[in-house]
């Protein structure tokens, strides 16, 4: 698989066609959007890290046994349509139809006319956004997550704020909750919050939080796999768990979206960086 890289302000941008994938953000050496040094980078194989497009499902899909996991278009031939660079903004385009995905393993569980449009940009902060049109005649419904690797410096010791008192699912514990306080880590990690709003992970090693602004997106997923479930990851090094967490914009489960012939939505997230003095 071919990268593109692309210079940004202050940084570097590396992406993918396959799944129109922002791969990687650096601003100077430190990455805030991670990819793992294990990912595997081969056709038909999800990237892990950078952010993935889960659509038409997320995960094994309400069904409960969709493969692939997270759906087709996260390992899918995108086409860029779109690519604007001047070394200081950069604003890509990637679109997926239909056509486009004839025969790709997972796509006898949506069988609708589609186009997809995936937007990249990248100046001050990194903004990913899905829209989804329905180009078919009957109502299709999808779930879909932008599911952002954010790079950390240490996870024992980030916390993530702006979901105190959301209910979520714990998808390791198998049960509903209600989040108290900050979100912190001690183990495995895995959960959809109902919650749209914007979130900011305060990380004092790397001396930065990062704030998450979403639309679109009813859900917040937060995932780290922890020490254990990385070890049986083949693309994902042992040790990466601590240097990483997922936040990801998310429409999910009753939260799926319904468009009629015609309709179209867009899901989006944004990455801004705000550092110890202020900036
Ligand atoms: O291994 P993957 O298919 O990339 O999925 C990685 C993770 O994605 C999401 O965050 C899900 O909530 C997790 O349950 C899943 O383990």
């Amino acid at each position: 698989m071919r990268p593109h890289t692309y210079p940004t302000a202050g940084g570097t941008v590396i992406t993918h066609d396959q799944g129109a994938h922002l791969t990687e953000w650096r601003l100077g050496d430190t990455p805030v959007i991670w990819v793992s040094s294990e990912s595997e980078y081969a056709e038909g194989q999800p990237i892990r890290g950078g952010v993935p497009v889960c659509w038409p499902w997320f995960g094994p899909g309400r069904p409960g046994d969709l493969t692939p996991a997270h759906g087709f278009a996260r390992v899918a031939p995108w086409r860029l349509v779109q690519e604007d660079s001047d070394g200081s903004a950069l604003r890509l385009a990637w679109e997926l139809t239909h056509a486009d995905v004839q025969g790709l393993p997972g796509t006898e569980h949506f069988v609708h006319d589609f186009t997809a449009r995936l937007h990249v940009t990248v100046e001050e902060a990194a903004s990913v956004a899905l829209t989804v049109r329905n180009d078919g005649s009957e109502p299709f419904d999808y779930e879909a997550a932008l599911h952002t690797y954010l790079q950390v410096g240490d996870i024992r010791q980030v916390e993530i704020a702006g979901l105190d008192g959301c209910d979520y699912f714990d998808k390791v514990l198998r049960a509903d909750a209600t989040q108290e306080g900050p979100v912190v880590f001690g183990g495995e990690t895995d959960r959809v919050y109902a919650s749209s709003g914007t979130v900011q992970v305060h990380d004092p090693v790397l001396r930065r939080t990062l704030m998450i602004e979403k639309s679109g997106s009813p859900n917040t997923v937060v995932w780290n796999p922890w020490a254990d479930k990385a070890r049986a990851m083949p693309d994902f090094a042992d040790h990466e768990w601590q240097q990483m967490v997922c936040v990801e914009a998310a429409t999910v489960g009753g939260h799926a979206v319904a468009l009629e012939p015609g309709q179209e939505q867009t899901l989006s997230t944004t990455v801004r960086v705000i550092t110890a003095n202020g900036s």
